[in-house]
């Protein structure tokens, strides 16, 4: 559902991403993990077709995110790191102006505001204008939109950041269930995350792979602690200035 093949990104003389190629299937949650400026958000947004790569081929679906764009992004739904928000709409007007945004109306687009209401628990807040909400809901109405057209594959940046221990919790198993019958990608700083929702991890530095498996195999890997081997196979910031 998403093949990523040799991409990679230049920002003038630096390289964001450096020939990076990883897959997702559909029934797969893979983890995005890697330090601060490791290159996941600038994967995600060439992933998503927000910018072009400077090289490499991205398919989403057998699509072509290079050649065919608009039919490419159909297919994904995405919640960028910070998502945009109309504040002063309600969660349920705010979520059925985008499902009009993607096209859809009457039936079909009261059935998608229903069940992603459903689905991101906000049924509390629906009448409710998003500059009154708490971050958590805020967050969840975010994730809401990007699910909005049913995608068949999700890129979700750093979709746990900011919210509280419960919170994180149920986003995690809200991630592991949509992952059921999507093909969906997340960037995470947070190892714990590996084990609670992803079927397969990929660690990135400075752009590179450095380590790619089940969270069973990447623990192995680092002899019985993802810590050890995140440690082991990532840059500190000052191991970069020296
Ligand atoms: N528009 C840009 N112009 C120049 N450099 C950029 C630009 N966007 C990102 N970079 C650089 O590319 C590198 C990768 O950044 P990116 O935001 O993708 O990292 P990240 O892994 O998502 O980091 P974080 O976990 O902090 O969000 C960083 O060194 C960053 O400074």
């Amino acid at each position: 559902m998403i093949d990523v093949q040799n991409l990679t990104k230049r920002f003038g003389p630096k390289v964001a991403v450096d020939d990076l190629s990883f897959t997702v299937k559909k029934g797969e949650v893979l983890g995005f993990l890697g330090p601060n400026g490791a290159g996941k958000s600038t994967t995600m947004r060439m992933v998503t077709g927000f910018f072009p790569a400077s090289a490499g081929s991205i398919e989403i679906c057998g699509i072509s995110m290079i050649d065919n764009p608009e039919e490419a992004k159909r297919k994904i739904g995405y919640l960028p790191e910070s998502a945009p928000l109309y504040q002063d709409m309600t969660v349920s007007s705010f979520l059925k102006w985008i499902a009009e945004m993607r096209g859809l109306s009457g039936t079909a687009r009261k059935e998608a505001v229903d069940r992603v209401i459903e689905t991101c628990f906000l049924e509390q807040v629906a009448k409710q204008a998003i500059d009154t909400l708490s971050k958590g809901y805020r967050h969840r109405t975010c994730l809401a939109q990007s699910l909005i057209h049913d995608p068949e594959v999700l890129i979700l940046d750093e979709p746990t950041d900011g919210l509280d221990p419960n919170q994180k919790q149920e986003v995690r198993k809200l991630i592991k269930k949509l992952g059921e019958d999507k093909a969906v990608l997340f960037s995470t700083h947070i190892l714990e995350e590996v084990e609670a929702a992803c079927s397969r991890a990929v660690i990135v530095d400075r752009g590179k792979i450095v380590a790619d498996g089940t969270p069973d195999e990447l623990k192995t890997k680092g002899g019985g602690s993802l810590y050890d081997l995140f440690h082991q196979v990532t840059t500190t910031d000052a191991q970069a200035a020296a």
